[in-house]
């Protein structure tokens, strides 16, 4: 494959379900910063890869990261998570080219596995459209009869079949991803990640089955787990 890879790592987020006393990339896993264990497993899954780090213009704790021995472009994170995606897409203009990859992954998802970044990256080299790491769902999907994120009622039962969780990386090549995201926004559409950016502008990506440990670290619960699967995986390569 002849053209480069980029990941855009969106970073700015202030981790307010976390509930913590930082954002949740800073907060310590299995004895490092979150953000350390993420940039690590990019860059080992992809070393000639370069990375844009999409981070909150008044991040203070950025300068104590050790930072990955690889190409790295800062960029200036936005409102939402869209916002830091396109103003990293920006930074890459007249640096990316319209058919280079990009690889848009969560600071918040450090288990991810090298091997599922390569899996994907072997998966859709050929495809023109692009698509995302995602999970089949395995359990019955209740839709609740209110917002309520604690206790509410059903509403109906809906059909889990064909029905996947999105994860990150999110692979799309840089002109379309630009184009759709950028159009996207100016409609007004509500853009949780990129594949739904893409959709929009008529497009079918690809699901491409990743691993359960590919966690969010969304709640407090979540640190827990995923030093769970950093120890898996470790016990897993020994
Ligand atoms: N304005 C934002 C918001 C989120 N993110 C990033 O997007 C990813 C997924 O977002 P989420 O899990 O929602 O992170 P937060 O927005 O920090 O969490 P919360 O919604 O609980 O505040 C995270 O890596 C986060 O840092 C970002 O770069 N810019
Ligand atoms: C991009 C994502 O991780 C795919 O599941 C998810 O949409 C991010 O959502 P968040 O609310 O911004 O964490």
């Amino acid at each position: 494959m002849n053209n480069r890879i980029w990941f855009i790592v969106p970073a700015a987020g202030t981790g307010s379900r976390m509930q913590a006393d930082r954002p949740k990339q800073y907060l310590s896993l299995a004895g490092r910063p979150v953000i350390e264990h993420t940039l690590q497993r990019l860059t080992q899954a992809l070393p000639d890869a370069a990375v844009v780090l999409c981070l909150n213009p008044d991040d203070p704790w950025w300068p104590d990261i050790s930072t990955p021995d690889c190409e790295l472009h800062l960029a200036e994170g936005g409102k939402e998570r869209c916002d830091s995606v396109l103003n990293g897409l920006n930074l890459l203009s007249g640096k990316a080219a319209d058919n280079d990859w990009i690889l848009v992954h969560d600071v918040a998802r450090p288990c991810v596995r090298t091997d599922d970044i390569r899996n994907l990256v072997s998966s859709l080299q050929d495809d023109e459209t692009g698509g995302i790491l995602a999970l089949p769902v395995a359990d019955t999907m209740k839709r609740a009869a209110d917002q309520n994120p604690c206790v509410s009622r059903i509403e109906k039962t809906v059909d889990r079949n064909q029905m996947w969780h999105a994860l990150t990386p999110q692979m799309f090549r840089y002109g379309l991803l630009k184009s759709c995201l950028e159009r996207a926004l100016a409609e007004g559409v509500q853009i949780t990640d990129e594949a739904s950016a893409v959709e929009w502008g008529g497009y079918q990506p690809a699901l491409i089955k990743g691993q359960r440990d590919n966690l969010k670290i969304t709640h407090p619960d979540d640190l827990w787990f995923a030093e769970l699967f950093l120890n898996a995986q470790q016990a897993d390569s020994e």
